[in-house]
């Protein structure tokens, strides 16, 4: 079984494209690199050149295969279907012209659910008129992602979304095709909602195409949940530890990987502040060599 690692532009900060805050895309790749990974994702599109001759060269320097991408936007926002589109076409563009397979949508933060991350029960949840037109922007942007672009899209669940609780991530996987939609499953956001992330793999592995490592921090995850931190305020005190040191149980995650006899990419991704002057390189290092002790 091949199973390789990655890490993601999201482990130096990088959550938008435009932000003044983050590092310079080459020294991420080669940072990526020195930490001993092989590949890495795409990041927010317009983070990395959309030029496909630029960033092929800086890829091939650094010698890191292009994963996939996230279409990290409001699908929850009708007003913002333009801007989803935009980012969703884009991402699928980057992704073809550089032989990568994975498309991740996940739906933004949204402040009617912001104050709620980590609390499901107390969460508000769409009635069927908003549910219905947002699920089906979801399936839109994965069907165009499948069949036009020929990518494997995954549905991510994501903190302070209005796709990150079992249940609705349930609905949805129920009510969109496989063939369009599986699961690109994170184990920090996972955790982060409440729940058992090997128990969701055990139930779904047949549907989860690809993996995203997160470890969480279960001290500061109960202080954020108890004082509705905002998310990025939670990535900025540590929420996402280095792999290893929280709650998530990655020798059960591997396990499970290797009795589905799961080939392909996982991803490293701890969110940070990139404004903390955080040691991004120590920290992708140390998050190879963990998941190398263990067997990966
Ligand atoms: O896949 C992801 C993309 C990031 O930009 C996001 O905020 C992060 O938490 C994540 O899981």
């Amino acid at each position: 079984m091949t199973i390789r690692i990655g890490n993601a532009p999201c482990s130096w900060g990088v959550e938008f494209a435009n932000d003044p805050r983050n590092p310079d895309w080459k020294s991420v790749l080669k940072q990526c690199a020195e930490a001993g990974y092989k590949g890495i994702e795409l990041g927010p599109v317009g983070f990395m050149p959309e030029d496909p001759a630029i960033l092929a060269d800086a890829l091939a320097e650094h010698d890191l295969t292009l994963i996939g991408g996230v279409v990290f936007r409001a699908f929850h926002d009708p007003d913002a279907w333009d801007d989803v589109k935009d980012g969703a076409v884009r991402t699928c563009k980057a992704l073809v012209a550089h032989g990568a397979k994975h498309l991740v949508l996940i739906d933004s933060i949204s402040p009617r659910r912001a104050p709620t991350a980590g609390r499901a029960g107390e969460s508000e949840q769409m009635q069927d008129i908003e549910w219905a037109p947002f699920r089906d922007r979801i399936a839109t942007i994965a069907r165009m992602g499948a069949e036009e672009y020929g990518l494997t899209v995954g549905i991510h669940a994501h903190a302070a979304g209005f796709m990150d609780f079992e249940p609705e991530l349930d609905r949805l996987l129920d009510e969109v095709p496989e063939d369009i939609l599986k699961i690109c499953f994170d184990t920090g956001h996972h955790s982060y909602a409440g729940y058992d992330p090997v128990a969701f793999m055990k139930r779904h592995m047949e549907r989860i195409s690809y993996m995203h490592f997160k470890d969480i921090d279960p001290v500061v995850k109960a202080r954020a949940i108890e004082n509705r931190t905002g998310f990025y305020d939670a990535c900025g005190q540590g929420i996402f530890c280095n792999l290893g040191q929280g709650d998530v149980d990655f020798p059960a995650v591997r396990q499970v990987l290797l009795d589905a006899n799961y080939e392909g990419w996982c991803t490293v991704e701890q969110d940070c502040d990139p404004s903390m002057g955080t040691d991004t390189l120590g920290d992708a290092r140390a998050n190879r060599e963990y998941l190398q002790s263990i067997g990966f």
